[in-house]
């Protein structure tokens, strides 16, 4: 049996004025599923994730979160953790009050200090929010999608400020949260977090839905890469290697593994060594390169 969808959009417009900035927009997003919502600038994903997250009325369209309209924050909220870019916590409080007050308002049972250590917040337990750091604060809101284990999070750009074991740590934290079968809606701009964590990804562009789909099914139609520089000395490389304008040498191909080998058995007998060695499935990187060329 197929179970429900934990978020079901169907034909979403989303219109400021005479701007269309959503049209016609569709995806679901199943339990326990990890899914990135990533598009160019303006294509529509903050619109979308306020309509979904019950901040915003549609235009048009329908939109069930747990099979319920998300303006009804009553049947929704309780199950639902949302860290904004800004979750706009009063300076005045201390981060413990703060993270009580999460607790007020979400309605779900958890302790103060559990949630504490997660963010890695307890030294600062009593500090005003005016006094965190930019990254401290970043982790406060954080505890917002952490508060009672809810079933449902969104993370918007959940890492920008952060330092590497900040970024391990709240990783580590959401890796936690599915283990216990949370759903995750992510929305970044850093393409390799969407790359390495999704299930599956869906690509705006203009308001629409561009793409969707697995990492493998969305760089499935786009070359992997290798790429190298050799010793002035070397002999011409094979073929298939074709010199850039900056010098080094870019293989583009479907069969990646096979060429890699011819590679490294060509560098092998004739005693090369292959400087800035780098090879690699295409990048998402790529596929949003490829925006706008078909
Ligand atoms: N309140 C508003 N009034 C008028 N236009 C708006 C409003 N909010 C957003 N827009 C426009 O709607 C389009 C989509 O904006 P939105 O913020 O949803 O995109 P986004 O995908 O989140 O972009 P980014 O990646 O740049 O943050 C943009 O062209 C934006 O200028």
């Amino acid at each position: 049996m197929i179970s429900a969808p934990v978020i079901d959009v169907e034909r979403l417009h989303v219109s400021y004025g005479g701007f269309h900035a959503v049209k016609d927009l569709s995806f679901q997003v199943r339990p326990g599923e990890f899914y990135a919502l990533l598009g160019t600038n303006g294509a529509g994903k903050t619109s979308t994730l306020e309509v979904v997250e019950g901040h915003r009325a549609a235009t048009s369209g329908t939109v069930r979160v747990f099979g319920q309209n998300p303006r009804d924050r009553r049947a929704v909220r309780p199950r639902t953790g949302i860290m904004l870019q800004e979750s706009g916590f009063s300076p005045d409080l201390t981060v413990k009050e703060s993270v009580r007050l999460i607790g007020k308002l979400t309605h779900r049972t958890d302790t103060v200090e559990r949630v504490l250590d997660i963010v890695d917040l307890r030294r600062k337990a009593g500090t005003r929010v005016s006094q965190l750091s930019g990254g401290e604060k970043r982790r406060l809101d954080f505890a917002t999608a952490v508060y009672g284990t809810p079933e449902l999070i969104f993370l918007d750009e959940p890492t920008t400020g952060l330092d590497i074991q900040s970024r391990d740590a709240l990783w580590d934290a959401v890796d936690k949260l599915r283990e216990e079968g949370s759903t995750v809606v992510l929305t970044t701009h850093y393409l390799e977090e969407a790359q390495q964590r999704a299930d599956r990804i869906g690509l705006m562009h203009q308001g629409t839905l561009h793409r969707e789909g697995t990492v493998a099914e969305l760089t499935r139609t786009l070359p992997a890469t290798v790429r190298f520089t050799l010793p002035v000395t070397a002999p011409a490389p094979p073929p298939q290697a074709v010199r850039q304008s900056d010098g080094t040498f870019l293989i583009e191909t479907f069969g990646l593994q096979k060429d890699l080998y011819v590679l490294l058995g060509w560098a092998h007998d004739h005693g090369v060594e292959l400087r800035e060695l780098e090879a690699g499935p295409t990048r998402l990187d790529d596929v949003f390169r490829s925006i706008g060329n078909g």
